[in-house]
């Protein structure tokens, strides 16, 4: 299985490192802008492998060279200013970005599931389902899967359960206009209810991306380990729930938009949409979510 990287910077490079670790697909392709930081990169790995268990082809290319891909994660982005207080700062200029690669990328890797990791990940999650002509099914964007990941770590020290055993997702915009789904989170079949201080969890996860940016400049290890938890379940067809950002033409009355809802993901990308019973303030919620997606897509397609 042939996994492409686009973009070495501070996520891809800390996901190709932990493809290699895991040994997840046996051809890894990283491709940059500055081709010596891929090569440097790409050597570097082939040097980790003597610890690892699984063999694997470790090559790097230019990204116009890349080729055939099953799998093409994007990670290249303009750069992140000291100054950004939101995603969409980003809009403009990576939008520019993905109009130069994805046309490119995906002529030459007809077959490849495309994962997209750059932000404002639901505008180009959008954006390259529409300049691929690929299936919804095939597009598929990190969006609240990281938020809902931080969630569970967060319930996790609070409840004191493991966060694998913590049944609970944030879906919508991986913006400020995301919302918790309480109505289903549960532990061991109870339910983890809509309280003061889960709702206090909840706005720090909201805040968390840019708490760990403020600290360090970018974020890197907990979006690297959720794109490989997309990918492990492509490569080994595990049919693993997840919210990830998506396409769809129409989910819970909600038509023509692209947000994260929970999907079933498996070797064909996204096998299929899921339909939690929504309680009314999830239900406005989601409504106020799609209203802000639609109009950023207005505003920067
Ligand atoms: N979806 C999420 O939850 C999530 C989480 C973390 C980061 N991100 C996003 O991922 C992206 C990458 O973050 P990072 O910290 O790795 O950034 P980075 O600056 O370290 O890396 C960006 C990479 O893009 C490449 N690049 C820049 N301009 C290019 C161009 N014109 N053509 C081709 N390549 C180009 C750079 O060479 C670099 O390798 C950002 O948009 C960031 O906001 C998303």
């Amino acid at each position: 299985m042939k996994i492409a990287i686009i973009g070495t910077g501070n996520v891809g490079s800390t996901l190709a490192y932990a493809l290699v670790l895991k040994g997840v697909g046996n051809h890894l392709v990283l491709a940059n802008r500055n081709i010596t930081k891929a090569q440097g990169d790409a050597l570097d790995l082939q040097h980790t492998l003597a610890f690892c268990q699984r063999p694997m082809q470790i090559e790097s290319n230019a990204i116009d060279q890349v080729h055939d891909s099953d799998i093409v994660v994007v990670t290249a982005s303009v750069p992140l200013s000291n100054e950004m207080s939101t995603r969409l700062e980003l809009g403009p200029a990576n939008v520019n970005l993905f109009r130069q690669l994805i046309p490119t990328l995906s002529q030459q890797n007809p077959r490849a599931i495309f994962i997209i990791v750059t932000n404002p990940v639901d505008i180009l999650t959008y954006l390259t389902t529409q300049l691929s002509g690929f299936p919804a099914t095939r597009v598929l964007g990190i969006g609240t899967l990281i938020d809902s990941a931080r969630f569970r770590a967060l319930l996790s020290v609070k409840e004191q359960i493991h966060p694998d055993d913590l049944r609970a997702y944030i879906l919508g915009e991986h913006g400020p206009n995301q919302f918790p789904v309480f109505s289903h989170a549960s532990a061991g079949g109870e339910q983890i209810i809509d309280n003061p201080t889960h709702r206090e969890i909840f706005n720090e996860v909201s805040d968390a991306g840019f708490d760990v940016y403020k600290l360090k400049g970018y974020t890197n290890y907990a979006i690297a380990a959720a794109t490989c938890e997309v990918i492990q379940s492509i490569v080994y067809d595990d049919h693993r729930t997840m919210p990830l950002s998506t396409y769809f033409d129409e989910w819970q009355g909600i038509q023509d938009n692209c947000f994260s809802i929970p999907v079933v993901v498996g070797r064909v990308g996204i096998i299929r949409h899921l339909h939690p019973d929504l309680n009314p303030r999830e239900i406005a919620a989601l409504k106020k979510t799609a209203a802000l997606v639609k109009s950023n897509l207005q505003t920067l397609l």
